[in-house]
């Protein structure tokens, strides 16, 4: 992959939103094995070289059972900034302003660790951001699929005294076998309390779960969504209600999603009019963060300016920021575009 593509000065500008990012997996090798040793946990690999190594996924599954086995070195507060703040550097460092992060509570209680530890190292390496660096942020409290309704259910019990440190509730793991309608109480429930919804849906399951992420769970975005093109009236909805997809190439890639990059279905969701826009969802895991993502589509799809410019554009007005603050970035966003002789 070249860095010195002249769209990649581009990329690089444009101030962007992440909007689908697990922070368990922005957890490097050189973490896990840090924070292996500073807990006294013995790994299963000899080393970082080794670990990454075993990055070699042909599924999703094959992918969690890593990601949720590398996220037992997580233990204290300090362990969930120090995760949370190393993703926020190398944030700034892709010119993100905003990101909407995911974590999955579950993955910790089910080892001991309190709900509060994890809420509150996340929160702290957040707020330091904003402080620091001028990223904001909006946290999103993930169920994990696989697990029961009553699972999430006492999860969100475990939620209830900090509901005002957590911006909305998301689903994910494995997608296969565990379609939306599992959660459509538990998601009502979340409803009730004023927690708005997204959904991992159309990643590795089919775009029935897409219609049941919208209908049942009332998700505000998809989360993957790529399979939707398998529905044409599913693409009209998404596209007519402007429903935003998180789509994230190089975990489509990793995961198996897509055999060949250059087969990725991007440009298409573009060119039907929706909302999608490029995220990282596991960077440590899938070899990319943000910018990587859109140099990878740049280079296999041949964005052109214009899509680049878009996907940036949509990644504001997906998130959750407030109008005055999206009406601000996307000013940016065009200022950059001309500056840069992108026509709008
Ligand atoms: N890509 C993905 N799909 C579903 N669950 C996940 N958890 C972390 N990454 C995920
Ligand atoms: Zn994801």
């Amino acid at each position: 992959m070249t860095n010195d593509h002249p769209l990649d000065q581009l990329i690089r500008k444009l101030p962007k939103a992440e909007l689908h990012l697990h922070i368990e997996g922005s957890l490097e090798p050189e973490m896990m094995f840090a924070l292996a040793e500073r807990n006294e946990i013995v790994l299963p690999y000899a080393s970082v070289e080794a670990v990454r190594a075993a990055y070699n996924f042909t599924d999703l599954q094959s992918f969690l059972d890593l990601y949720y086995a590398g996220a037992g070195v997580l233990q204290t507060e300090q362990d969930f900034f120090d995760l949370t703040w190393a993703y926020l550097k190398r944030a700034q460092a892709d010119h993100i302003v905003h990101t909407e992060i995911f974590f999955d509570p579950q993955t910790h209680t089910a080892r001991g660790v309190e709900f509060l530890t994890v809420l509150e190292g996340i929160r702290r390496a957040l707020a330091l951001a904003e402080k620091q660096f001028g990223i904001t942020s909006k946290l999103i409290m993930c169920f994990l699929r696989h697990l029961s309704e009553e699972d999430g259910f006492a999860t969100l019990q475990d939620a209830m005294p900090y509901l005002d440190r957590i911006d909305g509730v998301g689903l994910d793991s494995g997608e296969r076998g565990n379609p939306p309608e599992k959660f459509a109480r538990l998601f009502a429930r979340c409803a009730e309390l004023g927690l708005p919804a997204v959904a991992h849906a159309g990643e590795e399951g089919p775009a029935d779960y897409i219609w049941q992420a919208l209908d049942l769970l009332h998700s505000r975005r998809i989360d993957h969504g790529v399979r939707c093109t398998e529905d044409p009236a599913l693409v009209a909805r998404l596209a007519r209600e402007q429903i935003p997809l998180t789509v994230c190439p190089l975990s489509n890639l990793k995961l198996c999603v897509v055999n060949d990059l250059a087969e990725h279905n991007l440009r298409e969701l573009l060119a039907a009019g929706l909302c999608a826009m490029v995220n990282s969802d596991d960077p440590a895991y899938f070899g990319g963060y943000l910018n990587d993502n859109f140099i990878a589509c740049r280079d296999k799809l041949a964005l052109t300016a214009q899509d680049i410019v878009q996907l940036a554009r949509n990644s504001i007005s997906a998130s959750w920021l407030p109008a005055e603050q999206q009406a601000f970035w996307l000013a940016e966003i065009s200022r950059i575009a001309r500056q840069e002789g992108v026509a709008a």
